[in-house]
């Protein structure tokens, strides 16, 4: 199972919160206290990353496992319907989780994150380097891909270097053979799509990408943000979500392309 923690009224909505590549469920510290007087907070970590146990996924591992992952964790809570936020690697976790499980998700917010990121070579030369040589060039020019010029966040950082580095290129796998842009116009929870307006590695253009296809997403960029929005701007990150997972359904609209 993944490491998790729960905060907020054990009565209250869940909502469960996911992790990018590389990062840890510290990536929510700014943020999930802010849910949590509203909702039962869950942030999990991904394999190997944070506290979680490598093994829970191996070599071609794919998104699916992990959104597997997800499942048994809310069985093993009892929780059978959940909100379900989630960044990059965690966001696509959540797509799929909205396009294949539809039964389980209440509300999805897909928080710098992608239906495609960008074709599978740049991925699986990753986790070909990672097994060869492990993950220290990528922790060196990740802060690069995160924060905005100036910002960084040291705790993120020193749990990047802890990585185990199989579990990471087995993350990397899964990003290397994940493509959900076929089962974008599927999704049918109301959806609330977040871009940091100076992400390199998911740009705006991802963001709009989905929020174009999935029908009645709403759409918010946020202004000095970069990959790690949720740590570079977590008031605006939690009002956004807040305000989107106390929404009453169909408050959605895609003509809302908001700019914070
Ligand atoms: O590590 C990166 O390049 C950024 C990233 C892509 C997927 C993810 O979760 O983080």
């Amino acid at each position: 199972m993944p490491h998790h923690t729960a905060e907020g009224p054990q009565s209250a909505p869940p909502l469960l919160l996911g992790p990018s590549l590389g990062t840890s469920m510290a990536l929510w510290d700014g943020v999930a206290p802010e849910l949590a007087a509203a909702h039962r907070v869950v942030r999990w970590d991904l394999p190997g990353h944070g506290r979680s146990p490598a093994g829970l996924i191996g070599p071609g591992a794919t998104v699916a496992d992990l959104a597997g992952l997800v499942l048994a964790l809310a069985d093993s809570l009892g929780v059978d319907r959940f909100a379900y936020a989630g960044v990059s690697l965690g966001g696509a976790v959540g797509l799929h989780l909205a396009a294949h499980h539809p039964e389980r998700v209440t509300r999805l917010a897909a928080v710098c994150t992608s239906a495609h990121f960008g074709g599978a070579e740049p991925w699986r030369q990753r986790a070909a380097t990672v097994r060869r040589e492990g993950l220290a060039q990528f922790v060196r020019a990740a802060p690069q891909r995160w924060f905005t010029p100036g910002f960084t966040v040291p705790a993120l950082v020193a749990d990047h270097l802890a990585v185990d580095p199989g579990a990471y290129a087995a993350c990397c796998d899964a990003l290397a053979a994940y493509d959900l842009r076929g089962s974008l116009a599927s999704i049918a929870v109301p959806t609330l799509v977040l871009a940091g307006r100076e992400d390199p590695a998911t740009p705006p253009a991802h963001a709009r990408e989905i929020a174009d296809a999935v029908p009645g997403a709403s759409l918010m960029e946020l202004s000095d943000a970069s990959h790690l929005a949720p740590a570079e701007r977590p008031a605006a990150v939690a009002a956004a979500l807040r305000a989107h997972f106390a929404a009453p359904a169909g408050a959605e609209s895609s003509d809302t392309a908001a700019r914070y």
